[in-house]
């Protein structure tokens, strides 16, 4: 569903991003790791058309700068870092704004449009916020709404970037536990990134290990988080321990 190959990405006159080799099937759940710095937002900004690249990325059997912004919307939903907000826009309005994409030219929303919403607001447990203006939501609650602006878009990939950073370990695990539902119950594609290892090796199928814009390790969760490995690329002491879905990895003191 996702094919990347060789991405070089040059920002600021410096190689980010150099040689990086990608695979995506579909209906998989594939979680980008690494350092701060590492090049892991530049490589999902890439995916999803809004960094130029060289190399080639292609979503599904199209070349991804074939499509154009409409038909790449219709392909994918982002949930970015920090999105830029609207100024005094209402949480029920920039949910809407996901079902853009499916809306013809100069039309409005239709019926069902409308319910889509609705639906994804009940299923994140937003419709109290849903009259609320954005810029007045904790940043747990507005990290929920950029979430759902992205379901309400109803694409087959889902490109998550620390979607769950600001979230406390309850909504965390139900926002992850959605994720993983809908993509069972739609099909969706995942590509994330993530900074707690123990929960990214939890829901991923496969790992990706990024340092220094370079793939240094790729593969299950078990075989990437390794103490090795993490060592050498987070230069961290951990403690590596068997858990029932997965590594869960502990920092221990030097
Ligand atoms: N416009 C830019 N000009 C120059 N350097 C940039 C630009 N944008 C990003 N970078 C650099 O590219 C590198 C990779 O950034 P990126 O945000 O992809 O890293 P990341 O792995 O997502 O990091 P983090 O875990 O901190 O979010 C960083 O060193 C960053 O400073």
């Amino acid at each position: 569903m996702i094919a990347v190959r060789d991405l070089r990405i040059r920002l600021g006159g410096a190689l980010i991003v150099d040689g990086v080799e990608l695979d995506v099937a579909d209906g998989e759940w594939v979680t980008i790791i690494g350092p701060n710095g590492a090049g892991k937002s530049t490589v999902l900004r890439a995916v999803g058309g809004l960094v130029p690249y060289e190399g080639s990325i292609a979503l599904g059997d199209t070349a991804l700068d074939r499509l154009t912004r409409r038909e790449r919307a219709r392909t994918l939903a982002t949930v970015a870092q920090s999105p830029v907000v609207p100024p005094a826009m209402l949480v029920y309005d920039y949910v809407l704004l996901g079902r853009s994409p499916h809306i013809p030219p100069l039309g409005r929303e239709s019926a069902s449009d409308l319910a889509q919403v609705d639906e994804v607001l009940a299923v994140l447990d937003l419709e109290a916020f849903a009259g609320r203006r954005l810029e007045t939501l904790s940043g747990g609650e507005r990290q929920r709404v950029f979430l759902a602006r992205a379901l309400a878009q109803e694409a087959r990939i889902l490109l998550l970037d620390e979607p769950t950073s600001a979230l406390d370990i309850g909504h965390q695990q139900e926002v992850l536990e959605l994720v993983d539902r809908l993509r069972a119950e739609r099909g969706l594609t995942v590509l994330a990134t993530m900074h707690d290892l123990t929960t990214a090796g939890e829901y991923a199928d496969r790992m990706v290990l990024l340092s220094g814009g370079r793939v240094v390790a790729k593969g299950t969760a078990r075989e990437v988080l390794t103490a090795e490995l993490l060592a050498r690329h987070y230069r961290v002491r951990v403690r590596v321990i068997d858990g029932e879905h997965g590594p869960l990895v502990v920092p221990v003191r030097r």
